[in-house]
């Protein structure tokens, strides 16, 4: 059994309103169409995926990092058009079921996309919708004319699934215009199975749509919180790094590696973010490659770290505690050095420093301390 999803997003959003298209519009950290194939993705009955779009908008689909893998396809001058081409496109390789979706309904949940496929099994046709529950009027010139029984009556959702070569045949024997696939199904004598629909399935139509969605969404974002801290002790020296700036001072940090105890602490808020250990746990002290290292390695690994396990550094925060050398006119270089290193523009990394009252091991300025924190989110 294998089963296609079409998502179609060669509309112009016209309603929904502004910069772009909505299907290109970001929410919740995402764009649009980016959630909607994102749930089909991770949808386990779900083998291939057709995305539909406007002629205009190839080159941003295709740069859609959720895109990869995806069958791109020139859409049609209205919904069914559009369809109808990313059901050709299915042809050569023709699946067993197809699931059609707006994009512009990117809260749509697993659950309801296996629901679907489910009952395909036994029906050839089979989509979500919910029975309307407010009572229904006629009006004309803004005053209430009449009312109409709300019995048997659904609001349609998608996706809408479809024994493929049924709903193919149907498609091309329909000559008029169709709010969705399953008016299309039923004028050509398929059966379709009414599933319950969900409120959060919503279709971002106008501007409101816009801010319900990404609360819905919010809540599916992959957030992680790290901290790291570190601490090296003063010896000889001459100046002492700190995260990534040789600061001129009377003494200089000790530990096996440039002993910088600002970047250790963010490098180790990274790893704890992904739950991937420390430092120590990726380059051993008692390896003598890393004596003397540049700790730009360390933040280097864990940066690509989290790029290979798809995450985005959102922000970093580190404090250095010191009562000397004082930090705050380095502090701006510090950022950018970190910055750089981190590959996030300067405006998401903070450096400041504190003393401790001449409190502790820090007060008595035997050593510098540091503590951090990063914000990592899955891209
Ligand atoms: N020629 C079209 C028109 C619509 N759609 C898609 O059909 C879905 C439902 O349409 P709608 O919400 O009406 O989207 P738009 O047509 O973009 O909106 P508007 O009518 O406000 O311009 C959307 O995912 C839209 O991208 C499509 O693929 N091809
Ligand atoms: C298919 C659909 O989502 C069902 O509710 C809807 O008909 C498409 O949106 P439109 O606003 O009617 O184009």
């Amino acid at each position: 059994m294998r089963t296609a999803a079409i998502i179609v997003a060669a509309g112009r959003g016209v309603r929904a309103g502004g910069p772009l298209p909505k299907q290109w519009q970001t929410i919740a950290g995402r764009s649009v169409a980016g959630w909607t194939l994102r749930a089909f993705e991770n949808a386990p009955d779900i083998d291939e995926i057709v995305l539909v779009v406007h002629e205009d908008d190839m080159t941003r689909a295709r740069s859609l990092p959720e895109a990869e893998g995806v069958m791109l396809v020139v859409g049609g001058a209205d919904r069914a058009a559009s369809v109808r081409a990313g059901l050709e496109a299915l042809a050569p390789t023709p699946p067993d079921r197809v699931l059609i979706h707006d994009v512009a309904r990117p809260c749509v949940r697993q659950t309801l996309i296996a629901e679907v496929c489910r009952a395909l099994k036994s029906a050839p046709g089979a989509a979500p919708a919910l029975a309307v529950s407010d009572a229904l009027w006629t009006g004309t010139e803004g005053f209430v004319t009449g009312a109409q029984s709300r019995d048997g009556l659904f609001r349609a959702q998608t996706p809408q699934g479809f024994h493929y070569v049924a709903i193919r045949d149907a498609h091309a024997a329909r000559k008029t215009p169709a709010a969705d696939d399953v008016e299309i199904a039923r004028a050509a004598g398929l059966q379709v199975a009414i599933l319950p629909g969900s409120d959060d399935n919503l279709k971002i139509t106008t501007p409101g749509d816009f801010v319900r969605a990404e609360k819905l969404l919010a809540g599916q974002m992959d957030i992680r919180l790290g901290n790291g801290f570190d601490v090296h002790r003063f010896g000889a020296g001459d100046h002492v790094t700190l995260c990534g700036v040789q600061v001129p001072h009377d003494r200089g940090l000790l530990g096996h590696s440039d002993a910088d105890v600002g970047m250790h602490a963010v490098t180790d808020a990274i790893y704890g973010a992904l739950a991937m250990g420390d430092i120590g746990r990726h380059f051993p002290p008692s390896d003598e490659q890393w004596k003397g290292a540049d700790s730009a390695i360390f933040l280097r690994h864990a940066v690509h770290l989290a790029g290979e396990h798809g995450f985005a550094i959102a922000n970093v925060d580190c404090t250095l505690i010191c009562e000397r050398p004082k930090i705050g006119p380095h502090a701006p270089t510090m950022q950018t050095a970190m910055a750089d290193l981190l590959r996030i523009e300067a405006s998401r990394v903070s450096v400041k420093a504190t003393t401790s009252e001449q409190l502790g091991f820090t007060g008595r300025e035997e050593g510098i301390a540091a503590l951090a924190t990063a914000t990592l989110v899955k891209t």
